[in-house]
């Protein structure tokens, strides 16, 4: 561009309220104090065992105070983007870059080879230039199955692209798409809808028939040579890699039905062998670079998820409006898109929809340099993930590898020994939230990242439809937040003086979910049991030391309900919220703690569950109803924590109400009134848990060996506080 005028491709805004919010956030802060100094001044004279729980409690008020000023990095800035895509293709069309994409799968009966296709469908349908884009499919199981699917799709494609770019088609995802048009009314619809439609259900027809049967039909084999590679296939853990290029865009008879070219799709399962750690998507995410590099090099890479279709076509170009401006692209080295879910209920009773990190924390940590790269939704440049640091310019010579061979070589165990992969290289192994490492690392090399949150959502996924699967993934990341704290790259000492410390900050908050579980399930204990024996832990109603209690529980509350709403919530989604959170702090957060701990010390191996996508139609339906699912036949010791602190609570409460009926009631509620408070909305909030636990008889209550031993737990835990001190 030769105008001496810099107009830029993307614009920044400061966000709105920030003056009357940092005042308000000063105000919970000199609350805080108070409360601390309250606990340092009233401490109980030596000698009582209420001394140490005393201390104890100003202890975890000290966690919390901490962990709030961290919160706060990720309020006090927020940014919003807006990009500008007419001017990009005004400048730029005809020198777009290659974009190459990869959708990671990892299970064909978890990840259904239909909802893996059906993303595949939406990224190769971009509105992008075909020729410039490649699509891989990670395969991770290296199912044939998938394979078969992918080999449909590339068939299909031929005419669903066309008819994305015909009718300017969204989402072009085929299945939601359909779905999103209403009742099939044949008479009234265009002839080229049910055309299409039909192709894409009978498409899908054969692709579940393959499914029910287990194997691919010997009349389809034997019609492609791809499926010769699975001769030597013994398992998912221990078999060759198979690659394929299914489409070549180069070829010049690999066009549409209008003639036009294709993007390329690739299928590829690294060579796995159990004696080499194959390191779960990290490793799976670098055999794609490089392939991809031998292949079509393209200098940007999106990476999405297998259930994360693409919700919104202009995506690419929205990306690139950031790395393709001319003033501020050259520092940004990755775009990560926000996590939508489709499958989200409007009360979300598993708070999946991780709304306020998206609306709020995100927004602000892209203040103060960038966001978290999450995994799915991210364009990154190539150089940078390779390990490029700020500033210092390298230009590779690309030259296509046509020699297959060569190209599965790529994605061998061995390839990878005595390298930087894994390390200085590609994506970070070791971290089960390979994503959050990465992305911090590229930023402690001075790259920035940006976040952006369109109107019209870019990706859609599915979000855990249970208890269970839920916990479990919150335990992944919480676990993995924290070992990156333990890290090399610790955000505390590591990136200290390479990101600013409001980034610094930020992080600390997810990297420290982990350990806040103690803080959390003192707080749900001790107060309680307390209370039981008539002893007070805090301010009296009539004392001054009172006040700031009150005015930092009900800020904190006020202001966390009406930024759940603000990020599009409702109230009830935020109470289901609140629950969630308190099972996550006194459940994932304390196994992910302990896993993190046992894995740094050697004694405990590096794993990766996958979180299903599918459930069967019962539990959908109770996912559809939000009745919580618990799952009558898995018990969990997650499980045993939650309900164990929801039944000391009911039974601490329940002592309470016997109490105040025998006694003097007023007097009770001025001494103990925090205590009450804490107890009751315990016991109040853990409602759904209760009904699982005692009331409900259906196929998702509670499994009765849960019932029964945090019952005992509970119970035997109230009366030895009660008779033994
Ligand atoms: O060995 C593996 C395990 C997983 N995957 C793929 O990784 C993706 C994410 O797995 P999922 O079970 O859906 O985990 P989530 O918790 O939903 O994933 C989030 O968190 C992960 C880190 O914990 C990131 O890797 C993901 O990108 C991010 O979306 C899926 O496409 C899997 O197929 C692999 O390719 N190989
Ligand atoms: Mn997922």
């Amino acid at each position: 561009m030769a105008s001496n005028e810099y107009v830029p491709l993307f614009e920044t805004e400061r966000g709105k309220g920030r003056f009357i919010y940092r005042l308000f956030a000063m105000s919970v802060f000199v609350g805080i104090c108070f409360i601390l100094v309250y606990r340092v001044s009233h401490i109980p004279r030596a000698g009582k065992d209420v001394r140490w729980s005393w201390i104890g409690l100003f202890g975890a008020e000290i966690w919390f105070a901490l962990y709030w000023v961290c919160s706060q990095a990720l309020r006090w800035n927020c940014v919003y983007r807006r990009t500008f895509k007419e001017r990009l293709s005004q400048r730029y069309e005809n020198d777009l870059p290659r974009v190459d994409i990869c959708v990671c799968t990892a299970d064909p009966k978890i990840e259904p080879p239909m909802m893996v296709i059906n993303t595949v469908l939406s990224v190769m349908a971009y509105n992008y230039p075909s020729e410039k884009l490649s699509v891989y499919l990670s395969d991770d199981a290296g199912s044939d199955l998938t394979f078969y699917a992918l080999l449909e799709a590339s068939r299909f494609a031929k005419q669903w692209i066309p008819y994305c770019k015909k009718y300017y088609v969204e989402p072009r995802s085929p299945g939601a798409y359909f779905l999103s048009i209403s009742e099939p009314h044949e008479a009234e619809e265009p002839k080229e809808l049910v055309a299409i439609r039909k192709l894409y259900e009978d498409m899908e027809n054969r692709i579940i028939r393959a499914a029910k049967l287990g194997r691919i039909p010997e009349e389809i084999k034997s019609k492609h040579g791809g499926f010769a590679q699975w001769d030597s296939f013994s398992s998912r853990r221990d078999h060759d890699a198979i690659l394929q290029i299914l489409i070549d865009g180069r070829d010049p008879n690999a066009t549409d039905i209008d003639g036009y070219p294709l993007p390329t799709l690739v299928y590829v399962a690294r060579e796995k062998r159990p004696q080499y750690p194959h390191n779960f998507k990290a490793g799976a995410m670098n055999a794609f670079i490089r392939v991809s590099e031998k292949i079509s090099n393209g200098p940007v890479m999106l990476n999405v998820d297998c259930d994360m279709y693409s919700n919104n076509s202009n995506s690419v170009r929205d990306a690139l409006c950031f790395f393709m401006d001319e003033e501020k692209g050259r520092e940004i080295a990755f775009v990560q898109f926000p996590q939508n879910f489709e499958n989200i209920t409007k009360n979300e009773i598993y708070s999946g929809s991780l709304r306020v990190g998206r609306e709020v924390e995100f927004h602000g940590a892209d203040g103060y340099g960038g966001p978290l790269y999450i995994g799915t939704g991210c364009f990154h440049r190539r150089e940078i993930l390779c390990g490029k640091k700020f500033d210092n310019e390298c230009v590779g010579e690309w030259k296509r590898e046509e020699n297959v061979n060569k190209l599965k070589a790529l994605a061998s165990c061995t390839y990878e020994q005595n390298t930087e992969w894994g390390k200085e290289m590609g994506i970070k192994y070791g971290c089960s939230v390979e994503d959050v490492v990465t992305g911090l690392s590229i930023q402690c090399k001075g790259w920035k990242s940006v976040y952006f949150n369109p109107e019209r959502k870019a990706f859609l996924g599915v979000t855990a439809t249970t208890l269970l699967e839920m916990l479990v993934q919150q335990k992944r990341w919480a676990e993995g937040d924290f070992q990156i704290l333990l890290s090399k790259y610790s955000p505390v000492w590591y990136a200290h003086g390479k990101i600013s410390i409001g980034l610094q900050l930020g992080y600390c908050c997810y990297c420290l979910w982990a350990p806040s579980c103690f803080a959390t399930i003192y707080y749900s204990i001790i107060p309680s049991l307390y209370l039981l024996r008539g002893i007070p832990l805090f301010p009296q109603s009539s004392s001054p030391w009172f006040i700031p209690f009150a005015y930092v529980i009900s800020a904190r509350l006020f202001y966390s309900l009406a930024e759940f709403l603000w990020s599009g919530g409702t109230i009830l989604g935020w109470w289901n919220d609140q629950r969630m959170w308190l099972y996550k702090r006194t459940s994932s957060y304390l196994f992910g703690f302990m896993d993190a701990i046992l894995k740094s010390i050697g004694f405990s191996e590096q794993a990766f569950v996958i979180t299903a996508k599918v459930a069967d139609d019962d539990v959908s339906e109770r996912y559809q109803k939000e009745r919580m699912e618990f799952g009558a036949s898995s018990s969990s010791p997650m499980f045993i924590v939650i309900a164990t602190i929801a039944l000391l609570n009911l039974f601490c409460f329940v002592g309470l109400m016997k109490k105040v009926a025998m006694n003097d009631a007023a007097m009770t509620l001025n001494t103990m009134v925090l205590q009450i408070l804490l107890c009751g909305t315990l016991v109040f909030i853990n409602w759904p848990l209760f009904q699982g636990l005692l009331l409900r008889k259906d196929k998702g209550k509670m499994p009765s060996t849960v019932t029964v031993k945090s019952v005992g737990i509970a119970l035997f835990a109230c009366t030895c506080f009660l008779f033994l001190s």
